[in-house]
């Protein structure tokens, strides 16, 4: 599984690397501006032949000093290359310097300062179809806004190079941006734009089309605003190893959901050796929720899926299933009636259920110990009582909210996350799902493009369903029912809370992206088979 880096994480694996002898900072400097050369020709094999144009934004530190690299590197190829620093040339650190000097022997450095916006209005007046604008201001090391003028300056000429050309305002062509390690204004841990508070008036921000980062991709590249920022992610390796020791606990790592293992099916096994969940359905006229997630459960896998439904239901929910099997519940003793028999491997509470019922079914569920997935009105019941729930949680369960749901139970972290990122490390999803994790006593899964899963000892993975693996069709009504479906129907197989979060969030976008457009939540399950398929299950 990758690991997705935080700053700090970064610097302990170049420092431990650096300490040892076995590379210098400035070979690893070296490595990284090459790298973001040969990503640039790879991306866009058009700019190989030719004498582009470079247009290289030095910051004040080490991401200066990568852009001082690609300079160099552009300008031995026959690039025309064009350098600005921000910042006094004296004051840069040893590496970056030292690269600052290897390119003043090759061509001027422009100063780039705090004169107000008028002072950065680079001259238009060659920008070509061929230009690149590389923005080697800041990388890791960002721990404040960028200041107004860099951000109105800049940022705002960038926006309007990079605007198509019926709306641009004036005569410049449309100018390639390349982030060096990370968007310029970008906090690497959470995704976040740091900014005063308040923002500056009009400001627009640096977008990037590619973003070539060094031996991992950071937290920023995947959490939050990050993905709209960065553009195309590529990774350079830069001869670092992995260093596990430098990432720090469990609870300091973040490793990313790849493809699950383990869902294949032993030819010789009888159907209760996959388990047999149940998923609480609401009233008559609210079924359809609890269908659906019944039917991810039996998709991905699970040996038998029951419905338990209310008396008045049970006609609606009978007429509208076939492979799925249909109990009675009226109440929490009836619940706990059928919880008494051990066959019953895993739960889901919550789709359609309603609050009413949700408070009279979720204690008896949480009681008999099993496999637990509780989302929507499960939780929402709790809203005024979180304590109360976090007191019946137990390790097995997984919670499963989306913003709203997580800011009901955990208002304070849904707070957290509202206040502006003044200051690096800005508080991130990663974070408050952890703490929330920890706080309930069982894994929480923050549903988003970003789904964040913690558990209680502050493991934690990313699903990254942006970039390459957006699945935007995924934002439909009910998609979300499906997904406790498939965790439920996962931890009724065997999977633990954790691996059952995970896998479920993987194949939730990739069925979604096996389906496409026009997906709505009832193609989940039936794209599963195809995506199950792919995985060898
Ligand atoms: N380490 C390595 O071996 C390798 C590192 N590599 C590269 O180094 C990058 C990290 O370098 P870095 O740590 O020097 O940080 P960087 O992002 O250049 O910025 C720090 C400077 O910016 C300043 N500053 C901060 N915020 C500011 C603001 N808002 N407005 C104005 N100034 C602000 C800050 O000032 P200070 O806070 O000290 O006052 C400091 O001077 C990393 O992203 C990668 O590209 C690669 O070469 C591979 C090998
Ligand atoms: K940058």
């Amino acid at each position: 599984m990758a690991e997705l880096l935080t700053a700090a994480q970064m610097r302990a694996i170049e420092e431990a690397a650096i300490t040892s002898g076995e590379v210098s900072g400035l070979e690893l400097m070296e490595r990284a501006g090459a790298g973001v050369v040969d990503a640039v020709l790879e991306t866009w094999p058009d700019l190989g032949g030719g004498a582009p144009k470079a247009v290289v934004l030095c910051g004040p530190g080490n991401n200066g000093g990568d852009g001082f690299v690609i300079a160099r590197r552009l300008h031995e190829r026959g690039w025309t290359v064009e350098v600005w620093l921000y910042g006094d040339p004296a004051r840069l650190p040893p590496d970056a310097r030292t690269n600052y000097e290897r390119w003043r022997e090759l061509g001027p450095v422009r100063p780039y300062r705090d004169e107000g916006p008028g002072a950065f209005w680079l001259e238009p007046s060659d920008y070509r179809e061929d230009t690149v604008l590389f923005d080697a201001l800041f990388g890791t090391g960002l721990t404040r806004p960028v200041e107004a003028f860099n951000a109105v300056g800049w940022a705002t000429q960038l926006s309007e190079w990079r605007l198509p050309e019926e709306m641009r305002r004036g005569a410049y062509p449309a100018v390639r941006v390349v982030a060096v390690d990370l968007p310029s204004g970008l906090c690497a841990d959470s995704g976040r734009r740091l900014q005063s508070d308040p923002p500056p008036g009009d400001v627009e921000e640096i977008v990037a089309d590619l973003t070539v980062t060094f031996h991992a991709r950071k937290l920023g590249h995947v959490l939050a605003e990050g993905p709209s920022f960065c553009g195309r992610v590529v990774v350079a390796p830069i001869g670092l190893e992995p260093r596990r020791r430098a990432l720090g606990g469990r609870e300091q790592r973040v490793t990313e959901v790849t493809a699950p293992a383990g869902l294949d099916k032993a030819a010789s096994a009888h159907k209760y050796a996959h388990g047999h969940a149940l998923v609480v359905s609401g009233g008559f006229g609210r079924t359809g929720a609890a269908r659906l997630a019944a039917r991810a459960a039996l998709r991905v896998g699970a040996g038998l899926v029951t419905l338990a439904a209310p008396g008045a239901a049970q006609m609606e929910i009978a007429g509208q299933i076939t492979a799925l099997m249909l109990r009675r519940a009226e109440s929490g003793d009836e619940l706990a009636g059928l919880l008494e028999d051990p066959r019953l491997t895993a739960l889901c509470l919550g789709p359609g259920l309603g609050l009413e019922r949700a408070r009279d079914l979720v204690p008896p569920a949480l009681e008999a110990s099993r496999g637990t997935v509780l989302d929507a009105d499960a939780l929402t019941a709790f809203e005024d009582a979180p304590e109360e729930l976090f007191g019946m949680l137990h390790e097995a369960c997984v919670l499963t909210p989306h913003a709203g749901e997580f800011a009901r139970l955990f208002p304070d972290l849904a707070e957290r996350l509202k206040q502006p990122a003044v200051s690096g490390p800005a508080a991130s999803r990663v974070d408050v799902t952890r703490e929330a994790a920890r706080r309930a006593g069982c894994v929480v899964l923050l549903k988003g493009p970003d789904t964040v899963i913690a558990a209680p000892d502050g493991q934690s993975a990313l699903n990254a369903g942006v970039g390459p693996r957006a699945a935007p069709w995924l934002a439909t009504a009910g998609a979300g029912d499906v997904l406790g479906g498939l965790v439920c129907g996962l931890m009724a197989r065997g999977f633990t809370a954790f691996d059952a979060a995970c896998a479920g969030a993987w194949l939730h976008v990739e069925a979604a992206r096996a389906f496409g457009p026009g997906l709505i939540a009832e193609d989940l399950p039936e794209a599963l088979p195809q995506v199950l398929r792919q995985l060898g299950a």
